[in-house]
């Protein structure tokens, strides 16, 4: 698991480890760790380092000492001589790091305007920066976070740096990992200065490979069967979008409930049933419901239905224009940018402008997780770490995939998943699953179905990595 932390938790941590150290240590750590980072850069070429004037720009300038010991050519521009960690510059010059004015001819640089310290937006000579490197384009690497982002929230309120890859200190900040912010970040790559012990819970996390263990409860042993793993109910697709029944259905069915039964019309059940005999039609006794894929007209009453058995459910598509005051049961809602907008009586762009914010508010709001579908899909649920997607690629933005994955995070759900972890496992494993159907190149929702169940598998022996 990946996590970040509040800046104000950073500081906390800092300060604790800080005491416990040789004065200095930690930005020696931070700059020879940057600067290790920062091997892709050959001998001989130029980097240009925008230094500002906290510590961030100390990190830089120290990390350019290293950089001049092997060969590099290091160009120092300066926001303000006056407050520019004064240490770090005069370390930096005695190795051979220039001054110059302004950036101009280099294609490397180094972004150390702002780190965690920063107010968002960018202005003046450092607005100045930014439009010489969003017309000339050099490599960019940012230091810790890029300037002018707004580092917990996430969002882009005004100018910032634009990177192909950013290195950061101790752990990963909001910024890094959820949307619009990481699309700033490039590549992030941490480096370790001993902060761990020293953090608190995450604000954000993000699954990764080595988290299989999540499963470990929903799992079949030698006693289960079909009942006692879970029973999923479904209540999608109409007439107009039998499709999505299917889908639905596909994502289900590759994921850990023990069966699947199919509430619609007598004639969209036969259809569904003709495709997956192993699908039961009519209700029954279950453990979870999805309700909303594809259903259109009839999502109101279905929801209503499905809530009257008590049991958790998922939310999805038109029914989300039904969902009660509060929920009294498990709930995980998935909305894309449009449906939460639609919620929160306010527009995409506002969504996607702050999905954190949005997908926060809804969870407080509704008393449910709310997963927010997107480029970096997230999973918020009130009082536990907001949970991000790092898996899956563009080709994944296809139709029907949201049915695929309410089928499949509601199958994690019947077999006894909380919504936080159906709905974060069942996002990345979707995503996983996208790449494995067909990597680098075009899919369908059905493909993304098909290649799930081996990505469980692997997920469950650790083999992902
Ligand atoms: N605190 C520590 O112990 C460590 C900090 N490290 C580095 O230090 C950074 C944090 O350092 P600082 O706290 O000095 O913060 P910054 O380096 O982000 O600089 C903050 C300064 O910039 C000014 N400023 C912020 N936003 C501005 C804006 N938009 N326009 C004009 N001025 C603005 C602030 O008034 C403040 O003076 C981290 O991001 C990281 O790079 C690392 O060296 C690791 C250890």
């Amino acid at each position: 698991m990946l996590s970040a932390h509040t800046v104000g938790d950073i500081r906390a941590a800092e300060e604790a480890l800080a005491a416990t150290l040789p004065d200095g240590e930690l930005m020696r750590r931070a700059a020879r760790g940057l600067a290790d980072s920062l091997g892709l850069i050959p001998a001989g070429e130029v980097v240009v380092c925008l230094i500002g004037p906290g510590n961030n720009g100390g990190d830089a300038l120290y990390a350019a000492t290293h950089l001049l010991d092997r060969g590099v050519r290091v160009d120092l521009c300066l926001l303000d001589e006056s407050t520019v960690h004064a240490e770090g510059l005069a370390a930096a010059q005695a190795a051979g790091a220039q001054l110059v004015k302004a950036p101009g001819g280099q294609h490397w640089c180094l972004d150390a305007i702002f780190g965690i310290g920063a107010r968002p937006g960018l202005t003046g000579k450092a607005a100045e920066w930014e439009s010489w490197l969003d017309h000339e384009r050099p490599y960019t690497f940012v230091v810790d976070v890029p300037s002018g982002v707004d580092v917990d929230g996430a969002t882009l309120p005004g100018v910032h740096i634009g990177a192909e890859a950013t290195v950061t200190f101790g752990t990963y900040k909001n910024a890094l990992l959820a949307d619009p912010a990481a699309g700033a970040a490039g590549t992030v790559s941490l480096v370790d200065i001993g902060l761990a012990p020293h953090l608190p819970s995450p604000s954000i996390e993000a699954i990764d490979a080595f988290d299989g263990h999540l499963l470990d409860r929903a799992l079949p042993d030698e006693r289960s069967h079909k009942y006692s793993r879970g029973v999923l109910g479904i209540a999608a697709g109409s007439e107009q979008y039998a499709g999505a029944a299917h889908l639905c259905v596909a994502g289900a069915q590759a994921g850990l409930a023990g069966m699947i039964r199919f509430v619609g019309s007598a004639a969209l059940s036969q259809r569904v049933v003709d495709r997956a005999p192993e699908v039961v039609a009519g209700r029954g006794r279950v453990q979870a419901w999805v309700v909303g894929p594809g259903s259109g007209d009839d999502a109101e009453s279905q929801l209503a239905m499905a809530l009257e058995d008590g049991v958790p459910v998922v939310v999805d598509a038109s029914a989300l224009q039904h969902v009660p005051d509060r929920f009294e049961v498990p709930a995980l809602l998935t909305p894309h940018a449009g449906e939460l907008a639609a919620m929160l009586d306010t527009t995409r762009e506002q969504v996607e402008g702050d999905p954190l914010g949005h997908a926060t508010a809804a969870a407080q709001r509704w008393n449910a997780t709310v997963l927010l579908k997107g480029r970096r899909t997230l999973v918020a649920q009130t009082g536990a770490p907001t949970r991000v997607n790092l898996s899956g690629s563009a080709w994944l933005g296809t139709a029907g995939a949201g049915d695929v994955l309410a089928g499949f995070a509601g199958s994690l759900l019947a077999a006894g998943l909380d919504p936080r972890d159906a709905g974060s496992v069942a996002a990345y494993l979707h995503g996983v699953a996208s790449v494995q159907a067909n990597p680098d190149g075009p899919i369908v929702a059905t493909d993304v179905a098909y290649a799930l169940p081996s990505a469980v598998a692997a997920f469950v022996r650790g083999d992902l990595a």
